[in-house]
C-alpha cells in the first residue's frame, strides 16, 4: 500500500490523481517512493473510477466549491504571486486592501470580479474558483472558514500562512 499517512486524492482542476498526506499536508503528483506497484495499481483503479465519478458529480462525499480572494503581505509563507514578484506590504495594509472589496462585494460586486486582476492566488484566473475540497486540504483557518459557509455566503476576513482572504462558498 502506500506509504503510511500518504492518500491518492483527485485534482478535480487537473482532472488527474495525486498523492496527499493529511497530516503534513503536503500534496505531490508523483507517488511517494517505495509505494509498491501492484496495490497502487489496484488502489488507482479503485481509486480512479471513484474520482472519475466524483469528477463527473465534482462533488465527493462531504466536498465543498469555494472562491477565494486572496492579498498576500511580506509575512506570507510564499510573498510573491502572479500580480508581484516581491510582495512587501504589511499585513495591517493587506487587511486595509480587503476591507475595501469587503465593501464594493457589500455592495454588489461579485467577489469573482474583483479576484481576476487581485488575488495573489493563481485562481485568480478562474475568478478565485478553487473547484471542489474535502476536509484536510486546505489549510485549517481556510477549512474551517469555508465549511462554516452556506453556498453563496462570503466569510469574513480569513487569516492563514498564505496571507488574508475572502471565501465564497459557490457549491
Ligand atoms: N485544491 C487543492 N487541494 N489544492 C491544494 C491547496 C493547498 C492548500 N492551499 C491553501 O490552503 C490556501 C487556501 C486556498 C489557496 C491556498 C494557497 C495557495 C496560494 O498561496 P501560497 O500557496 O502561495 O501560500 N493557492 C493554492 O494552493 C492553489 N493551488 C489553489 C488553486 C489554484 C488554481 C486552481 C485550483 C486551486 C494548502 N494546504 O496549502
Amino acid at each position: 500500500g502506500l506509504p503510511s499517512g500518504w492518500e491518492v486524492r483527485h485534482s478535480n482542476s487537473k482532472n488527474l490523481p495525486y498523492y496527499f498526506n493529511p497530516s503534513t499536508k503536503e500534496s505531490r503528483w508523483e507517488p511517494p517512493a517505495d509505494t509498491d506497484t501492484e496495490t497502487l495499481k489496484e488502489y488507482m483503479a479503485t481509486h480512479h473510477s471513484m474520482a472519475h465519478s466524483n469528477d463527473v458529480a465534482g462533488q465527493g462525499e462531504g466536498k465543498i466549491r469555494c472562491a477565494h480572494l486572496l492579498v498576500k503581505h511580506r509575512d506570507s509563507r510564499r510573498p510573491s504571486s502572479w500580480r508581484e514578484a516581491d510582495i512587501t506590504r504589511s499585513k495591517e495594509e493587506a487587511i486595509e486592501i480587503l476591507k475595501g472589496y469587503e465593501q464594493r462585494i457589500q455592495s454588489g460586486e461579485s467577489l469573482g470580479d474583483i479576484a481576476v486582476s487581485e488575488s495573489d492566488c493563481s485562481s485568480a484566473r478562474k475568478k478565485g474558483d478553487l473547484g471542489f475540497f474535502g476536509h484536510g486540504e486546505m489549510q485549517k483557518e481556510f477549512e474551517d472558514a469555508a465549511f462554516a459557509l452556506k453556498p453563496g455566503q462570503v466569510s469574513g476576513i480569513v487569516e492563514t500562512a498564505s496571507g488574508v482572504h475572502l471565501i465564497q462558498r459557490v457549491l
